[in-house]
């Protein structure tokens, strides 16, 4: 359990000097032995290996809870243990914050301070089990890493007065995700049932790049599904059927290739063999009935899936109607291998009153959908949506269509995807808010709890567009707050020790995100009034540059730059302020809403009176529900966030590799060490600051 001796410092303020130099190759050498965490004063870091390591176990958990501080080894157990003794015996809460970009081992992380955190309660099954089904539906793979989460969240385990674990509680927040440069993006808003959060995602209905998938669950329903109920489901095997899951850029649709688009930076990852999308099947449906889902609630959400799948494969043609103007129609379909066209003789158009495309019959008929008028409301333009007056082109991320010339079939096509990501971002909310229900505390009571904030990272890539903003924004926010909590903490304790220091200003963070979200006049705020008031893009920027501030630059014709904490970024501002809208098809929301399957129905209840001119409530725009979903979140933390910085270290996350300049980048983006009040508060009294 001991380090082996002379291994680098498992303590980096000890380093004399601490520069970035001495930084990096003391986690080098610790890393070429093996030892991939180091002390950072109160923080750890911790470098993905990218191979399994054998750091974990229920008897080392038990040796780190019996060990005060600092006796062991650094460890995320040692952080856990610290955590759980402060809730245990001084009863106070704790809040373990994980950061670090995609693929830096946020998402093991936490699932290894789950582990320490309920290794002796009789519900640690249970939060298991909801880790286990979040990661099948929230996870996906990427460029960059083959199990990205494509959420934010905040897991809450409660402790009743003996620090045994009773309870816990997931916040999915900061919901919006783009991997990568890549032709699909995830995004979450909230305005779903109790006004909580909604997964919107994109890539759930685009389709994705070679080397990338799509959530693993509809990979796991295909593989893991016996005959009977894929026959049931009307689902063929082979995930190559579905338009969704191809690794190929789709045509047309709201996710279709954008020539602007950059191609993933990262090798991509090598996909899930289907053995093991055929056991985690298995693991998901076994965490689902874990968590005390019905039998038939199983079911609905596999029927739900399966008509995700087969509505995303239904294609749409031109059609000249009547009067001489051009609309939309379904196309028949056939079951054709990647790329390749169907036969010209099997195209057949398929009318509202006879011969409709027979998936979307099929998918239909499982949820108890008029596929007719499903057909009709996808086929017509939504004459509830609002027309951007200024901004002409689609969205640089989605490569959705907004141009009066682009044609009614992608149109249409761009549709279908926003209702299945709108499905799929509701069936994602409506199962946290049921796995919240299983993992409330069974005795009432106020306790204290440790919360594994599991945080996105700043990011910065080839194509930026409003996603990535509200995820740099989100990435800010949180930042301040915790930097804020951790030096305001340190130095208070500098006072009463009486300490000689330099004071370091910590609202240093916090003036950063307040250029995006404090005020009118912010980022953020300039989106929501140009939404609110029907502006365009053009108008956005021009506010903007109204703005002149220092860190915020436009760049004409339709880019603007941010100088955030981790660095600039230049973003696009091409169909920014749609698709801030973020308006779902009323019509298509009705038709659904009216689905004789329960939960679908549930799904969109209200969508149908609002179809029908009820309730003119709309959903807030995507730049507000952010905000508030950050706001919310960073009320939550507790005054002392315990950190823990995930590092990657390698591009393509092969083991035995330390990519130096990675590293140092990361660090430097991450604005960690040694320049980084945040995860170095002491650095005033080591002197090593720059
Ligand atoms: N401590 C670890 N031991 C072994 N493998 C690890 C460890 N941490 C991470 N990995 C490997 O690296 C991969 C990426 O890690 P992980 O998914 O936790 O990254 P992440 O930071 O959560 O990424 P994202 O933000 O994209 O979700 C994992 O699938 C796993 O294979």
């Amino acid at each position: 359990m001991a380090e082996p001796e002379g291994v680098g410092q498992p303590d980096a303020v000890l380093l004399a000097p601490l520069t970035e130099d001495t930084f990096l190759h003391n986690l080098h050498v610790r890393y070429k032995h093996d030892i991939i965490y180091t002390y950072v004063g109160n923080a750890l870091v911790s470098v993905n290996p990218c191979r399994t390591l054998p750091l974990y176990s229920a008897e080392l958990v038990r040796a780190y809870l019996a060990r005060p501080p600092y006796q062991l080894p650094p460890h995320l157990y040692a952080i856990t243990a610290t955590a759980y003794r402060w809730v245990r015996d001084r009863n106070e809460s704790q809040c373990i914050v994980i950061t670090g970009e995609s693929g830096a081992g946020k998402t093991e992380a936490a699932r290894v301070c789950l582990q320490c955190a309920v290794v002796a309660g009789e519900r640690g099954a249970e939060l298991t089990a909801a880790g286990t089904l979040l990661e099948a539906f929230g996870n996906a793979a990427t460029a960059r890493n083959h199990n990205a989460s494509r959420f934010g969240k905040l897991l809450e385990i409660e402790f009743d007065f003996k620090g045994e674990p009773v309870g816990g509680h997931i916040t999915h927040s900061l919901n919006m995700r783009c991997a990568s440069a890549s032709a699909f993006s995830v995004a979450i808003g909230g305005d779903f049932n109790d006004g909580l959060h909604t997964l919107r995602t994109e890539r759930v209905c685009g389709g994705v790049l070679d080397g990338e998938r799509n959530f693993h669950v509809l990979y796991q329903l295909l593989a893991g599904a016996d005959v009977h109920l894929l026959k049931r489901l009307r689902l063929k095997r082979s995930w190559e059927y579905y338009r969704m899951l191809r690794g190929a850029v789709v045509e047309g649709g709201g996710a279709s290739a954008s020539p602007r688009r950059a191609p993933p930076q990262q090798v991509a990852p090598a996909p899930r063999a289907a053995a093991q999308d055929r056991d985690h099947f298995a693991f998901t449906t076994a965490a689902m009935r874990a968590l005390g889902f019905s039998g038939s609630e199983c079911d609905a959400v596999l029927r739900l899936l399966a008509f995700m799948l087969k509505l995303g494969n239904v294609e749409f043609e031109p059609q000249h109607n009547i009067d001489g103007s051009i609309g939309t129609r379904v196309q028949h379909q056939y079951g054709q291998s990647p790329g390749r066209a169907p036969p010209r003789a099997a195209r057949g158009p398929c009318s509202r009153s006879a011969l409709v495309c027979a998936e979307l019959v099929e998918a239909c008929a499982l949820v108890g959908v008029d596929a007719d008028e499903l057909a009709a409301a996808l086929g017509a333009p939504d004459l509830d949506a609002p027309r951007d007056a200024e901004s002409s082109e689609g969205s640089e991320e989605t490569g959705a269509c907004s141009s009066p010339e682009s044609s009614t079939e992608s149109w249409a096509g761009a549709l279908r995807d926003q209702l299945v990501s709108v499905l799929y971002s509701r069936l994602f909310t409506w199962l946290i808010n049921n796995v919240n229900a299983a993992l409330h505390p069974r005795t009432p009571g106020k306790r204290c709890a440790i919360g594994i904030l599991d945080v996105y990272g700043f990011e910065s890539l080839a194509s930026n567009g409003l996603e990535r903003l509200l995820i740099n924004y989100a990435a800010e926010r949180v930042q301040a707050a915790v930097t804020a909590a951790t030096l305001r903490r340190e130095q208070d304790e500098y006072v009463r020790e009486g300490l000689a220091w330099r004071p370091l200003h910590y609202t240093e963070h916090e003036l950063h995100a307040e250029l995006l979200d404090a005020g009118p006049d912010s980022v953020l705020g300039v989106l929501r009034d140009c939404s609110a008031r029907g502006l365009g893009d053009g108008a956005f920027l021009q506010r903007l540059q109204r703005r002149r501030h220092p860190r915020l630059l436009v760049l004409p014709p339709d880019h603007f730059q941010i100088v955030h904490f981790g660095g600039a970024v230049v973003y696009s501002a091409r169909g920014i302020v749609a698709k801030n809208r973020d308006q779902v098809c009323r019509r298509c929301c009705g038709v659904l809403g009216a689905a004789r399957e329960p939960l679908l129905a549930a799904l969109f209840a209200g969508a149908l009176e609002r179809a029908c001119g009820g309730s003119p409530r709309r959903p807030a725009a995507l730049a507000c529900r952010q905000r508030a979903l950050v706001g919310a979140l960073v009320r939550r933390l507790p005054p002392a966030p315990r950190l823990v910085r995930c590092l990657r270290a390698d591009a393509a996350l092969r083991p035995h590799r330390f990519d130096a300049a990675l590293l140092r980048h990361q660090i430097r983006s991450q604005g960690s060490v040694p320049y980084d009040p945040y995860l170095l508060p002491s650095r005033a009294v080591y002197g090593t600051g720059s």
